[in-house]
């Protein structure tokens, strides 16, 4: 550092003051003394102004306040889970020991389901989707009750195909789905400490396909915030397995999970699983989709039989 600057940045105000202070000095000296002090003093707030706008905008989400992103993409997570304390949802609702959760949180594992499979379970998306598709941004099928997002409304894909559906859909789609429910049950039974045997697959279980095209119907507006066991009833344990790549084949979509100040985002990758307790503790958003196409799969788990459904075949 070049010896006259030194001790010039220390205390440029007291400084100043004292120059101010010394009846010799003239304006014009002071004039002299007192700008590079002001451009110091420039450089020192400018500094500070870029730091903090660095240090929100690396910490800002879009269009809700701070966030931290759990899961990026270009990482591949072992295994993540976070707890939180569980809402009173579950008071509410019939209790299943050694099931309902007393244990809430969240995890992400990128090891469960391996991004072949997510490839594989993908093109069974593709080859429903491509027989209908919403008007607007956000597409459906659900492969248990045969339900598809066709225009403005949802056609019975089994009932439309009849016989017909077993050229589309084959066996192994069906194998292939069960395999990946199985895998995801054992994880979520065991990030919470419950037996898998507890768990049961629930309604609905579908494949969304989400595109930056305007919403048309309420259908299309998957962006809202809401809590699952609200919104589906029977979910005790949602799961979300990505089927594509966050800011590789579509921006925006990240996942988002709410909270007072601090979200706290998932960002979608093709063999990522997100699971989590259903309740308002885990109240969460999709971000719009910007761009692309963004293929997931919701799969939930309930505790209660009453609500189980059998997994997804030819019917
Ligand atoms: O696709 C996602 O990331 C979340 C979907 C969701 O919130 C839901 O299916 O309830
Ligand atoms: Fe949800």
């Amino acid at each position: 550092m070049a010896p006259q600057r030194r001790g010039a940045p220390k205390a440029p105000d007291g400084s100043g003051k004292a120059e101010r202070r010394r009846p010799s000095s003239t304006k014009k000296d002071q004039a002299q003394q007192e700008a590079p002090r002001r451009g110091l003093k420039t450089t020192v707030l400018g500094a500070c102004a870029a730091l903090t706008a660095l240090l929100l905008w690396s910490r800002m989400g879009g269009d809700d306040g701070i966030t931290e992103v759990l899961a990026r993409r270009g990482e591949v997570l072992p295994g993540r889970f976070i707890e939180v304390p569980c809402s009173e949802d579950y008071d509410s609702h019939r209790r299943f020991e050694s099931c309902t959760p007393r244990k809430c949180g969240r995890g992400i594992s990128d090891v469960v389901i391996t991004r072949e499979e997510a490839m594989r379970v993908r093109s069974i998306a593709e080859k429903g989707l491509s027989l209908g598709g919403s008007d607007g941004g956000a597409s459906i099928l659900d492969l248990h009750s045969g339900a598809l997002s066709v225009g403005k409304h949802f056609v019975n894909l089994y009932r439309y195909f009849g016989e017909k559906i077993q050229n589309i859909f084959s066996e192994e789609d069906f194998q292939l789905y069960r395999d990946v429910r199985q895998k995801v049950q054992l994880t979520i039974a065991e990030a919470f400490g419950i037996s898998a045997s507890s768990l049961y697959l629930t309604k609905p279980t579908f494949f969304s396909r989400i595109n930056s095209t305007e919403a048309q119907t309420a259908h299309d507006e998957y962006w809202h915030a809401h809590v699952d066991k609200v919104t589906y009833g029977s979910f005790d344990y949602t799961s979300l397995l990505y089927l594509s790549d966050y800011l590789e084949d579509f921006g925006g979509g990240r996942f988002v999970f709410m909270e007072e100040g601090a979200n706290k985002t998932v960002e979608p990758r093709a063999g990522r699983v997100s699971f989590f307790t259903s309740g308002s503790e885990n109240l969460h958003r999709v971000e719009k989709v910007s761009w692309g196409t963004r293929y997931a799969i919701t799969i939930a788990f309930t505790c209660n039989p009453d609500h189980s459904i059998t997994d997804p075949s030819f019917t």
